[in-house]
């Protein structure tokens, strides 16, 4: 273990326990039926726990594949080799601690992830800067940032508002948005008056990769995702990747897991309105076809939840506060863009595998999926060519797929110019809106995994926790803790959740409740 992990363990630097699980028999005492609808992270994560805990669970997903926006499909290129597509690439952080907990149950040891060397983040305008190598723990990753990055330089920071940023080393997930919720982030940015260059190059990228413009933003969410992945974990900035496609590595063991556990995992079937009656739950689907549940749990993407219970007319009945709630929810954030290019040549060797980019007007990171995943690898191998993997988190809404691409691709040439002679042997293009806003002020009306109506549940990345937690690694924790609802109320043992440390290292216990010393869940 490194030093700086030794010295963050000893200030509580650690995993913490939010629910330690148990409290019944390994398999619920009777019959239970549970319909699942959505089969992304967080859908998957609740089945896998009912599965195992004998519960009979049928997940029920729109598309003709898992994952949702981790999913991967089959496409045939123009040069007619067989690819398997992603929706997009993902960093697996080591502290996603309930997402690598529902992987371990396919690959005790995670060997399909490798570890993604550095995080470094391009300019047009600065040198590369590398984030990913610095101690892992906090207080030592903070201090070596200030003694080590050039965009932070100690003359430069007299200028700045130390009582501003006081916010960002305080993160305590009451007061936090209490205080800063209905302030945007930029405005806590703008109130740091950092110089220009640390702002770009370590804020400007790390808020855009929550899917929001800062301008758009809670301050208490940026607040509390920079406590998650930079002062409240041992594990550091750095992450891993898969080094196969996501369905071999991720989706098709996850269901054959829940299968071999009795569970039905059935896709091409999206539901369309739930009911409730005197029997439970019946979800009703695209085919005519009613699959019936003493609970439900509706995992799906925010505009997805909104339309199923705007087209639940029953369900202001028996939930009333859901139904108020949804149509706000169900508001993504902008447009995020994803084009993967298939060169004729391939970039410099000392490119790195993943780089984060800053102040670009569309660009936000690039993947060499060629140095990354086996079937990309094999195709560059025979072809002489590379996968390179464009990302735009936060885009300009109305841009066609297409148009973002190229101007990705020119924005690339301009950091890396040998990107100007390569050319395009094939292209897919993607842009969507299906990431949850995290607009100021909406922290009270956030939706948790618990709704008014008894059985029925939520999960997914967009859904309250009471504890640190983002993207992929909330959607795995809601799912598990709408299995573990479900688990308590039929006799059944409850699954571990856990999270990093609850709470900022200067925050005082002064002033908060439930979450100084235990964690609620909700
Ligand atoms: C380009 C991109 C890059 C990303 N990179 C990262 C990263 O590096 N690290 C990270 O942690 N996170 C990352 N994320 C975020 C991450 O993908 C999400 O947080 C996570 O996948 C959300 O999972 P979910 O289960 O909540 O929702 P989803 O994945 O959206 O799953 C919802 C599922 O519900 C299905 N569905 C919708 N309506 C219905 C219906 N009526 N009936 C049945 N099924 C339905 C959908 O088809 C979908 O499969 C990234 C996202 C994108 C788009």
């Amino acid at each position: 273990m490194a030093l700086s992990q030794r010295i963050g363990r000893l200030i509580g630097v650690r995993e913490h326990v939010v629910d330690p699980g148990g409290g019944g028999p390994a398999h619920v005492p009777h019959p239970v039926d549970v319909v699942v609808v959505g089969g992304g992270i967080a859908g998957m994560s609740a089945a896998v726990v009912l599965a195992e805990r004998g519960v009979r669970v049928t997940v029920l997903e729109a598309a003709p594949t898992l994952g949702g926006r981790l999913g991967a499909w089959p496409e045939t290129l123009a040069d007619g080799s067989r690819q398997v597509v992603e929706h997009g690439f993902h960093a697996f952080f080591r502290q996603y601690y309930n997402w690598r907990s529902i992987l371990r149950r396919v690959d005790p040891a995670l060997g399909f992830l490798r570890p993604v060397p550095g995080y470094p983040i391009l300019s047009a305008r600065w040198p590369t800067e590398e984030f990913g190598r610095l101690p892992p723990a906090p207080p030592a990753n903070l201090l070596a940032l200030l003694l080590r990055s050039p965009s932070v330089r100690l003359r430069d920071l007299r200028g700045m508002d130390r009582d501003a940023a006081l916010p960002l080393l305080t993160y305590d997930p009451e007061r936090t948005y209490a205080e800063l919720d209905g302030r945007t982030a930029e405005e806590l940015l703008d109130s740091l008056r950092l110089p220009d260059r640390a702002r770009a190059m370590l804020f400007e990228v790390f808020s855009h990769s929550f899917f929001n413009h800062e301008a758009e933003m809670s301050a208490a969410e940026m607040v509390a995702q920079f406590h998650f992945y930079l002062l409240g974990n041992a594990e550091g900035l750095a992450f891993d990747a898969p080094d196969e496609d996501y369905a071999t590595a991720v989706w098709e063991p996850l269901a054959d897991h829940v299968r071999r556990h009795g569970g039905r995992v059935l896709t091409q079937v999206p539901a369309t309105a739930l009911v409730r009656d005197a029997a439970g739950w019946r979800v009703a689907t695209g085919d005519g076809s009613t699959y019936r549940g003493g609970h439900v749990v509706l995992a799906v993407d925010p505009p997805a939840l909104a339309a199923l219970v705007g087209n639940s007319p029953g369900l202001s009945a028996v939930a009333p506060e859901l139904v108020a709630r949804a149509p706000g929810f169900g508001n993504p954030g902008p447009p995020y863009a994803v084009a993967r290019y298939w060169f004729d040549g391939d970039v410099a060797a000392g490119r790195a595998v993943f780089s984060g980019v800053s102040r670009q007007p569309t660009l936000d990171s690039v993947t060499l999926y060629h140095r990354l995943e086996h079937g990309s690898r094999r195709w560059a191998g025979e072809s002489g060519g590379s996968v390179v993997e464009l990302h735009a988190y936060a885009c300009e809404p109305g841009v066609a797929a297409e148009v973002l691409a190229e101007r990705m691709r020119a924005e690339l040439a301009t950091l890396w110019p040998e990107v100007a002679g390569l050319r395009m042997r094939d292209l897919r293009a993607r842009v969507e809106a299906r990431a949850p806003a995290f607009a100021p002020g909406g922290h009270a009306t956030r939706p948790g995994v618990r709704t008014d109506a008894a059985g029925l549940y939520l999960a997914g990345d967009g859904i309250r926790t009471d504890f640190p937690s983002a993207l992929m690694e909330r959607a795995a924790a809601t799912g598990i803790i709408a299995a573990n609802h479900i688990l308590r109320g039929e006799g059944g043992a409850a699954e571990p959740v856990r999270s990093v440390r609850p709470r900022g290292l200067l925050a005082s216990r002064r002033g908060t409740s439930t979450q100084a010393g235990k964690l609620a869940i909700s």
